[in-house]
């Protein structure tokens, strides 16, 4: 059994609702299930309500690390930025991370390289109310840059610091003012053949 660990970050606030990530974690229901091969687990970070040692121990657990998160002022929301300053310092010498990396002979070199969680990988799914030409056309805001690699390049260096290897993301735009059921729908057949497509070596594919 492949085991999944996703952490939803959506939640109540402002003009979000938390409803469309939600929503995401149903699709992982329909298929991270024991008949497909897998062990799900799942955290929201929304209420607060989690304890930091148990978070610890579903990290060491999990062989596929899932975030789900709207965008809120270019960036994670402050819950899950509260959830990894809490759960990732105190995964220190407990599995997460052992060092910065440098040693004493070359103090300059090798930042980033203590992690400890280097058997395990990690998914991204944001959503966002901005367009996706914001991010390809280079005159556009993000001004070419993708998301990836651009707004979440600190997220991403964030995990490779645990040592978790990234798959590849999948990004939802335009979901305010274009959030129809068909978009969701759409959104829906995007996510399971990604998800498919990645996990089919480990899963049996639907
Ligand atoms: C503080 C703050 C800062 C923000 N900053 C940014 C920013 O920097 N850049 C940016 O692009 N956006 C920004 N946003 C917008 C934010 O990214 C979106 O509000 C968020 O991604 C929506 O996700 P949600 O899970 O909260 O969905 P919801 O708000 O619950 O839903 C989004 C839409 O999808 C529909 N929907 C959801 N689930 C379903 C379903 N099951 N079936 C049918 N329809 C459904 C809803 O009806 C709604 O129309 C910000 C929002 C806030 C509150």
């Amino acid at each position: 059994m492949q085991k999944i660990l996703v952490i939803n970050a959506g939640m109540k606030f402002a003009h979000s609702g938390g409803k469309l990530n939600e929503t995401i974690t149903v699709w992982d229901r329909l298929f991270f299930t024991a008949k497909n091969g897998f062990e799900l687990r799942i955290t929201e970070t929304g209420d607060g309500d989690y304890d930091i040692e148990e978070e610890i121990e579903k990290f060491l657990w999990a062989d596929t690390i899932i975030y789900h998160f709207p965008i809120w002022w270019m960036y994670i929301p402050f819950t899950l930025k509260e959830y990894i300053d809490k759960v990732f310092t105190a995964g220190h010498r407990k599995g997460m991370y052992y060092s910065d990396g440098r040693k004493a002979d070359n103090p300059t070199r090798n930042y980033g390289t203590g992690g400890l969680l280097g058997d395990k990988r990690y998914m991204v799914t944001t959503t966002w109310n901005a367009p996706e030409d914001a991010f390809t056309i280079p005159e556009e805001f993000f001004q070419g840059r993708s998301v990836d690699d651009g707004v979440l390049f600190p997220f991403h260096r964030m995990n490779a610091f645990c040592g978790l290897k990234q798959l590849p993301s999948i990004h939802f735009h335009d979901v305010e003012k274009n959030g129809s059921p068909e978009l969701v729908e759409a959104f829906k057949q995007e996510y399971l053949l990604h998800v498919q497509s990645l996990f089919k070596n480990n899963g049996v594919i639907l």
